[in-house]
């Protein structure tokens, strides 16, 4: 579904360039949610603005089933794949209603029966129709993210990028997002590629991961080596203890295994 071939992508001018990403390949196969995790900073979403068409300035090849991701997004590239934010405020135009933002992208891609597609996305993410006419304003953060969800939704997708979620949710509302991102997959077969620092949002979304530390791939894992804690990198093992709540000291310990 997606492919991946040694993506460098590089920040800046010459002198004072930043490599973001570093030479990395990943495949990742229909139907999949697979997991970019790594401390900040270490490439995660640069990769995720690259398989999405965002930016231009990498090399290597990406490919999204069977599609080469080119510079330039074409309509059709645009309706496989979709992206939902981490802050749902910053995606959704605050002076549209949500009928709106859910509609817009029907019309733009000539889709008919806007009306009951709109209906049916709201219920896909669990609002009801009553939600239609609001604004984001109008909305709990955790309702605005569910809207930033049926707009990816909307146009039916084969891939979903998902950059940190539910990292700016409360806690209590994380796991009904996270519920309702799995139920979905499930339900519909989407692939997911999901950036996270935070392992626990990992283990509970994601068959496999990468582990990211400056631009490269540290090691690539399973949900179960997850749960087994048998990561086979010092340094994913350090990810794995500070995501635990273990002491600085501790962690450290790790790295000198
Ligand atoms: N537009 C840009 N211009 C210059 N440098 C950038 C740009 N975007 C990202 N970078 C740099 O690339 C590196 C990787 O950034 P990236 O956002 O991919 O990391 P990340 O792992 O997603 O971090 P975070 O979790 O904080 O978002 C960082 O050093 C960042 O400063």
């Amino acid at each position: 579904m997606i492919s991946i071939q040694d993506l460098t992508v590089r920040f800046g001018e010459v002198r004072q360039q930043v490599t973001a990403v570093d030479g990395v390949s990943l495949d990742v196969a229909a139907g999949e949610s697979f997991g970019l995790v790594g401390e900040s900073g270490s490439g995660k979403s640069t990769i995720l603005r690259a398989v999405a068409g965002l930016i231009d300035n990498w090399t290597g090849a990406i490919s999204v089933d069977g599609r080469p991701v080119t510079r330039r997004r074409d309509r059709a590239f645009y309706r496989l794949v979709q992206m939902v934010f981490q802050d749902p405020f910053g995606s959704l135009h605050p002076k549209h209603t949500i009928d709106r933002i859910l509609s817009e992208p029907l019309i733009v891609h000539r889709i008919a029966d806007i009306e009951n597609r709109v209906r049916a996305a709201l219920d896909q993410v669990q609002l009801g129709a009553r939600f239609r006419f609001r604004y984001p304003h109008q909305l709990s953060g955790g309702q605005r993210q569910r809207v930033a969800i049926a707009r990816a939704l909307i146009l039916g997708p084969r891939l979903i990028l998902l950059d940190e979620p539910t990292s700016a949710l409360d806690v209590s509302i994380q796991a009904e997002i996270l519920n309702l991102l799995s139920d979905i997959r499930q339900q519909s077969g989407v692939t997911y590629l999901l950036v996270s620092h935070d392992l626990g949002v990992v283990a509970h979304m994601c068959d496999r991961f990468a582990v990211m530390r400056q631009g490269k791939v540290v090691e690539v894992a399973t949900r179960g080596d997850l749960a087994t804690g048998s990561l086979s990198h010092a340094y994913s093992r350090q990810l794995l203890l500070a995501s635990r709540g273990y002491d600085r000291a501790v962690i450290d310990a790790f790295a000198d295994e």
